[in-house]
């Protein structure tokens, strides 16, 4: 479990935060020892005489060295910890050993509703924000949260968050998911596989339950919808939604092309609550059949700046117009100024979130641009295949659809290494087919065009290798996303040379801020290499300039 949280449980916070470190340092050590319980629910009754839990009354088994109350799990352990810190008492009086250094110390103002979410100090939230590199633009932006079990989630999403593992918020989730609860529409940026996903699911289905179960609407119409690009990525955030989502009123659809229309249909019209699909499917159902979206509350865009782009975006604001002012929530790893423009076109009072630095690939994929001749690049790729270099699973990605066929074959062949290819021009069922044999390890590389590059959570992955450079940088920092999730170390081998000139000034600002070697052919004179500041476009040369 420790393994899913990157360093920045490693924070310091004053008193509220403080818990955090404690926690994720004891949680480790007490995961060697099975008997000790995580979680709340894992933990009896109390028997007669036996001390009950602080917390849920439970069996108190253990008891908090912090406080010296009897305590049933980790689960009530934390929820002890918040609740000293967030009381009116100064914590730098107490557990003098795990205080952070006093100029980061300072009290929590006591929340006046106890059962409520335990409410930051404009100093903390500004802290919390800084050390977690949360930068937020926009009116009456909610503090952070440093627990799901501040945002007032119905009970049953929170047990199904438990057992999907999901302990704590990442940054993003911190800030977005109660802005979103908040109604506030989104745009948000956060690296790739940072939890992204679930931060606007988790709100989606916290509010179509919460409406619901108070019969505020028709029952057969939905109130959220989500568009993903490619249909993959569309059978992922389903997937994850009804994992969420399960024993709530909160049913979804699947409306994707490829699969048949009428059973998608009929779906849509026994009644769900989300909507997930690719544009041009919904549109037509919107077109040709009886579906209604006036009751839609929210409209969700997962990777914005790929939806937002020509090609998809008549589509989407053909269907964004049919809904009448819905809250908004749009991500992505990677957002320009002209898709920040055209979102606050779309929602006038819009909250920007962003984590980090935007546009940079994940600090925890290592990069390695090696200069290789197209006619080399078979070789090279299966030179690395067979080296030690090699980690299986992996995937490789090219530029075509027949490219992606003619590779896998050519590795088979020649390195007797199992390899397929996932594109486009192959059917769903195919499609679907290979995406389960290669996460379940039945073959070691995937050979895909851009269908796999974005968004896609495969879990397991932790080398990516560009074998053909994609026709933007940003689409780069997507694909070389897939050798990591959530903080976990993957590597990415990217091969370039004198067909991807276009790219290479912006290719190797992105290598430098990475601390990545740059090869030596990717010289500054050469290919007009400056240093840009992040997000920005080398300036196009003028003629008779
Ligand atoms: N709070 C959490 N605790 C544990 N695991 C989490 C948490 N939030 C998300 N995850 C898991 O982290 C992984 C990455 O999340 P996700 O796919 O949402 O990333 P993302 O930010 O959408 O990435 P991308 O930009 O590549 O689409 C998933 O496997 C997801 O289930």
């Amino acid at each position: 479990m420790t393994l899913l949280f990157p360093s920045f449980f490693g924070l310091h916070l004053g008193n509220v935060s403080l818990n955090l470190p404690i926690y994720h340092i004891e949680f480790s050590t007490y995961c060697a020892d099975d008997d000790v319980k995580v979680n709340s629910k894992d933990q009896r009754d109390a028997l007669v005489g036996e001390p009950k839990c602080v917390i849920c009354g439970r069996y108190g088994e253990y008891v908090c060295d912090e406080t010296d109350d009897d305590i049933c799990s980790l689960e009530c352990k934390q929820a002890l910890l918040l609740r000293v810190a967030n009381s009116l008492l100064p914590v730098c009086s107490s557990s003098t050993q795990r205080l952070p250094a006093t100029d980061e110390c300072f009290y929590v103002r006591d929340s006046v509703d106890r059962s409520g979410p335990p409410s930051l100090t404009c100093d903390q939230t500004e802290l919390l924000r800084n050390k977690l590199e949360i930068n937020v633009k926009g009116d009456a932006v909610p503090a952070p949260v440093l627990a799901f079990s501040s945002c007032r989630l119905p009970e049953k999403l929170l047990q199904n968050m438990e057992t999907a593992g999901y302990v704590m918020p990442t940054p993003v989730q911190m800030q977005a998911i109660p802005a979103a609860l908040d109604g506030q529409s989104l745009l948000v940026s956060a690296d790739t596989g940072s939890g992204k996903t679930a931060s606007f699911l988790i709100p989606i289905i916290s509010l179509c339950a919460k409406f619901r179960q108070n019969n505020f609407s028709n029952p057969r119409k939905p109130l959220a919808v989500v568009l993903t690009p490619t249909r993959e990525l569309g059978i992922q955030v389903e997937d994850q939604a009804k994992v969420l989502g399960k024993g709530l009123p909160f049913k979804t659809a699947l409306v994707v092309g490829g699969d048949p229309i009428a059973r998608q249909l009929y779906r849509v019209q026994q009644g769900v609550e989300l909507i997930i699909g690719t544009p041009g499917r919904l549109i037509d159902l919107l077109t040709k059949q009886d579906i209604e979206l006036d009751d839609v509350k929210i409209f969700g865009l997962d990777e914005v700046d790929c939806m937002l782009q020509r090609g998809f975006r008549d589509q989407v604001m053909q269907i964004f117009t049919a809904l009448s002012q819905p809250q908004l929530l749009m991500y992505s790893a990677t957002i320009s100024q002209d898709v920040e423009k055209i979102a606050s076109c779309m929602a006038s009072d819009i909250i920007t979130v962003s984590i980090g630095k935007p546009n940079r690939p994940s600090k925890a994929v290592k990069q390695l641009a090696i200069w290789v001749e197209s006619k080399q690049k078979k070789q090279k790729l299966f030179d690395i295949l067979r080296s030690k270099h090699f980690m299986s699973p992996a995937v490789v990605y090219v530029g075509s659809r027949t490219g992606a066929d003619l590779l896998s074959d050519a590795i088979t062949t020649t390195t007797r290494i199992k390899a397929v290819s996932i594109h486009g021009a192959k059917s769903m069922k195919e499609r679907r087919e290979i995406l389960r044999s290669f996460l379940v390890g039945e073959v070691p590389v995937v050979v895909s065009t851009g269908i796999l590059g974005r968004g896609m959570d495969l879990l397991g992955v932790r080398q990516v290798i560009v074998f053909d450079m994609p026709n933007s940088i940003k689409e780069y920092v997507h694909q070389i996303g897939r050798a990591s999730r959530l903080g976990e170390e993957g590597n990415a081998i990217v091969f370039v040379n004198e067909e991807d000139k276009k790219l290479i000034p912006e290719l190797v600002d992105i290598l430098k801020s990475s601390g990545a070697v740059i090869p030596r052919e990717l010289g500054n004179s050469r290919y007009n290499v400056v240093s840009l500041p992040s997000g920005k476009h080398p300036k196009k040369r003028k003629y008779g300039g």
